[in-house]
């Protein structure tokens, strides 16, 4: 561990960042929607259900393997797409990129990354080891044939599935952001876009920061289609080789009708808390979401994501991983890749220690008795 004091969880990460980072992009990437009611709800809901301990049980070695569509990973903690990384650290989405595939994780790459899908795989090329799995988190933009051609290019460059995010009609009002007139520093760009001449977050759509809006949320009106519809999904499926899932769902409702579009998982999110704000925390419907996928789909969570013993929760209640969005960046703030795999470690140690004073021995262990569960959820 570089740095003066020793951290001793992901806390201290975000609290380094927080101390480090301009104001901008601290904003940006701390925020939740409005009351910011779901961001907090997301970490709180996990502190509402207790693990319920076996003892006894042997102990003395763990596994934390597990695999996810099909790809064995070293455990189940991922990583969630997180749009402009290079904002936290220079070298951004790649640094992130090697410590997963350090850590043998799965790294969703946003769409809008502020390195291309193309630059993001080669910077793991020629580490030693299998590739680690990397999907790449698409937004279906109005323009279909960009969108279907960051399909292509996902599939010609390794990527293994395509999450659509399914939450983003518009974007959620976040407050700091329109105080901020957030931008995207001129340095960097919306790096898939770069042919397109729509890499940069634009002049034009700063100028509504003073009319009660962030430039972002008008640079997301004006790619980002709110016509969307289940059908889209099924497009996504006929164009794409590789398997699709959808990220944002938080309803039973929702589930099926993902289930019934013949999609190949679930990532149950409220986007951290940053869409619909008072929207449930997800562990909270994590559940109702694994019921209604009744066996046919991974669902995976991320949210709140913040404990080992979180993670264990999760996995008790039906997850088959979680994906961490913020703590990524905290952790490429204080150290770049280097950050990302200590923090990766941290939390990977937290879980195996939950596993081991829960007495569970390895993954599949960890099923629905160990959790006690409240029966409803508080906002
Ligand atoms: C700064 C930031 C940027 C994000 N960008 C994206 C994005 O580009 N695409 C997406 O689907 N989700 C995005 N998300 C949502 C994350 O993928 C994830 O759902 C969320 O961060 C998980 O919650 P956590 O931050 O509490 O771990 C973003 C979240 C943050 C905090
Ligand atoms: C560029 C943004 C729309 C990325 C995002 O999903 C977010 O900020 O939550």
């Amino acid at each position: 561990m570089s740095g003066t004091a020793p951290f001793v969880s992901l806390d201290d990460f975000e609290k380094y960042a927080h101390a480090n980072l301009d104001r901008n992009a601290l904003d940006y990437y701390k925020s939740g929607a409005q009351d910011m009611l779901t961001l907090r709800d997301n970490q709180h809901a996990f502190d509402r259900i207790a693990i319920r301990p076996r003892v006894l049980r042997d102990v003395s070695s763990l596994d934390t393997t597990t695999s996810i569509l099909g790809r064995q990973i070293s455990s189940p903690v991922c990583i969630a797409p997180t749009a402009m990384q290079r904002m936290a650290h220079p070298e951004g989405e790649c640094a992130t990129a090697r410590a997963a595939h350090r850590k043998n994780t799965c790294m969703i790459l946003s769409s809008w990354s502020t390195t291309s899908i193309e630059d993001t795989a080669k910077s793991t090329k020629g580490m030693v080891g299998e590739q680690a799995p990397k999907w790449l988190q698409l937004y279906i933009y109005k323009d279909r044939a960009a969108t279907q051609r960051l399909i292509e290019r996902a599939e010609e460059n390794g990527y293994s599935a395509i999450a659509v995010t399914v939450d983003t009609p518009f974007l959620g009002r976040r407050l700091a952001d329109i105080k901020n007139k957030f931008r995207l520093p001129p340095h960097l760009t919306m790096a898939n876009f770069e042919d397109q001449g729509k890499a940069q977050v634009g002049e034009a759509a700063m100028q509504t920061a003073s009319t009660n809006a962030s430039g972002l949320a008008a640079y997301v009106a004006s790619q980002i289609d709110p016509t969307l519809s289940w059908k889209h999904i099924a497009w996504v499926k006929s164009v794409a080789k590789i398997p699709v899932l959808v990220k944002g769902i938080l309803t039973a409702e929702d589930a099926r009708m993902a289930v019934q579009a013949g999609v190949d998982g679930i990532i149950v999110s409220n986007h951290g808390g940053r869409q619909l704000d008072t929207a449930p925390a997800t562990i909270d419907v994590l559940e109702e979401v694994v019921k209604a996928a009744d066996g046919k789909v991974e669902v995976y969570l991320d949210g709140g994501v913040r404990r080992g013993t979180d993670v264990f929760k999760a996995l008790a209640l039906g997850a088959k991983a979680v994906f961490l969005g913020r703590p990524v960046l905290w952790a490429l703030n204080y150290s770049g890749e280097q950050g990302v795999v200590e923090m990766l470690d941290m939390i990977n140690e937290e879980f195996r220690l939950a596993m081991a004073l829960a007495g569970c021995v390895k993954v599949s262990d960890i099923t629905r008795e160990y959790v006690r569960y409240p029966a409803q959820p508080r906002l």
